[in-house]
């Protein structure tokens, strides 16, 4: 598999904030980086310079190959779930029209989106079970449907890469649920790599091949089943079995603020 994104040594401080200092990353296509971290830990932040809005301040993120800027703006690589898509009320448009939106990225590429393209709209509209809705007005929708419509927009310029922005939130426990199975199987379906900011560390567990947990500097990165509990339990106050989460062995670092940040494919030792 090979690396789709590349972060290396990236440190970024809103004036003298420091926000994320000497970050090493890395998702390999086709997989999810689950990103946890307390409030304040830097995920936005991560995000916004992912996505070119911010720039690094040292070190560097590349996607494909290119800066987050260049791979923004050639369309066809990076779709991004925002936290909370704002939908003006009566916005005058159906959700077809809305999905197909989505598409002015890759139009970008192409100049006007051809009848493939809207082929692909039409599927994804079927797959994210908006097939009998598409006609319909979006100020008519549900929030989980408007969801749904969110995220088959950002997937119509068929990217590679979907960052979502704590896409669980509001949603009550079943309909978490269904939601993870949801996306597991776009993943899947479409050949997609995610990267998945959540509180939610139930949804991250079920969901990511790795979890990376920032906290200022990466304090771990590496697979679910050894994110240690005494972290967690640090950083979140709560406690993983006690969530019925499988989790790793105790660490045996000091308070959150104290543990020491870690490197690539590496893990906080027990
Ligand atoms: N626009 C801004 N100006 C100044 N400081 C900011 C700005 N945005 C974020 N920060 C600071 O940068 C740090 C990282 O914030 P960020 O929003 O990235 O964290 P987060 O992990 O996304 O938090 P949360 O889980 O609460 O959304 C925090 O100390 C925050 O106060």
């Amino acid at each position: 598999m090979s690396e789709l994104v590349s972060i290396r040594n990236l440190s970024f401080s809103y004036g003298s904030t420091v926000a994320l200092e000497n970050i090493d990353l890395s998702v390999l296509e086709g997989t999810t980086l689950g990103l946890i971290g307390p409030n304040g830990g830097g995920k936005s932040t991560l995000m916004k310079l992912m996505l070119g809005l911010l720039e690094p301040d040292a070190g560097e993120i590349r996607i494909g190959g290119l800066t987050p800027r260049k791979a923004v703006r050639r369309g066809d690589l990076i779709g991004y779930l925002p936290q909370r898509p704002h939908t003006p009320k009566n916005f005058p448009a159906s959700v077809r029209q809305v999905v197909r939106m989505g598409l002015s990225g890759r139009a970008g590429l192409l100049h006007s989106p051809t009848t493939d393209d809207f082929a692909f709209v039409e599927s994804l509209l079927t797959r994210v079970g908006l097939g009998d809705l598409a006609d319909r007005p979006i100020g008519e929708l549900s929030g989980g449907q408007l969801q749904r419509v969110y995220i088959a927009r950002a997937l119509a310029p068929r990217p590679k890469l979907l960052l979502l922005d704590e896409p669980t939130v509001g949603i009550d426990r079943g309909g978490q649920q269904r939601f993870i199975e949801f996306i597991q199987q776009l993943k899947v379906e479409l050949g997609l790599t995610l990267v998945f900011v959540s509180h939610d560390l139930r949804a991250v567990t079920a969901i990511a091949d790795r979890i990376a947990c920032l906290s200022g500097t990466l304090h771990y990165h590496d697979v679910p089943d050894h994110l240690p509990a005494e972290l967690v339990y640090r950083m979140f106050a709560c406690d993983l079995e006690a969530m019925g989460i499988k989790g790793g062995h105790v660490c045996t670092h000091g308070a959150a603020e104290t543990l020491v940040p870690i490197g690539v494919g590496s893990r906080v030792a027990s």
